[in-house]
């Protein structure tokens, strides 16, 4: 597994401001639309391309174009909705597929309660979103559930990991040889007993939505 954390002013910024217990939804929205389009430039940089000769007003010229088949994006509801209209500006051709999964607050288990993907995803890159990559097991669930349809590819992007989600991953894909890769704007210290990123940012859902 491989874990990029974006190192740029502009992320670092937007991060601090999205950690403020002051900041309130509409900005907190905003901020992650922001902070997941830049993330999304560094998590797209082994994206697959085709060679393509296009002719502008003077000459051909050649270029690339997205290969097929179109990457899937893949936002954890509920929070990582917030994180999917900055990564569809960025890849406008990209589908879209959906999993809904909650951890337990107690035994901090992630349960899946939708899935709404393709059934192959053969030769798929895929990009999965959620903001907050705690105790690693809802990313671990759902990178399974990919990998189980048929992706060989795939790449996370969240705004705020834990060490010991990463390793938790780490740990759980050893034996996989197919590349997986978490693309984040910062790894944070360590998880509180209840299972929260310190220094994070809070419930990321309750931030985005409200207190549901
Ligand atoms: O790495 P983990 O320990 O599994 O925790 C991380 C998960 O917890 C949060 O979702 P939550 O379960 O609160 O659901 P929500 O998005 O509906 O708020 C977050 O958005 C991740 O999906
Ligand atoms: O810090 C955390 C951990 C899990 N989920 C969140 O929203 N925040
Ligand atoms: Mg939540």
């Amino acid at each position: 597994m491989q874990t990029l954390a974006v190192d740029h002013p502009l992320v670092a910024h937007k991060l601090t401001t999205l950690r403020d217990v002051r900041t309130d939804s509409p900005t907190f929205r905003r901020l992650t639309d922001e902070l997941v389009t830049l993330l999304a430039y560094e998590a797209t940089r082994d994206m697959r391309v085709t060679a393509a000769t296009v002719q502008t007003p003077l000459v051909p010229a050649e270029g690339v174009q997205l290969a097929s088949p179109k990457p899937l994006v893949v936002p954890i509801l509920r929070a990582g909705l917030g994180m999917l209209d900055g990564m569809t500006r960025l890849l406008p051709t990209a589908e879209v597929g959906f999993l809904g999964m909650i951890r337990d607050e107690g035994t901090l288990q992630a349960q899946t309660y939708a899935t709404r993907l393709p059934d192959d995803l053969s030769g798929r890159q895929c990009y999965v979103l959620d903001p907050m990559l705690a105790t690693g097991g809802t990313l671990a669930a759902a990178i399974r559930l990919l990998f189980d349809r048929g992706a060989d590819d795939v790449t996370a992007i969240c705004l705020l990991a834990a060490p010991e989600g990463l390793r938790y991953l780490e740990q759980a894909f050893a034996d996989l040889s197919a590349p997986i890769r978490v693309v984040t704007a910062a790894i944070d210290s360590h998880l509180n007993e209840q299972g929260f990123i310190v220094p994070g940012l809070g419930d990321a859902g309750d931030r985005l939505y409200g207190v549901v």
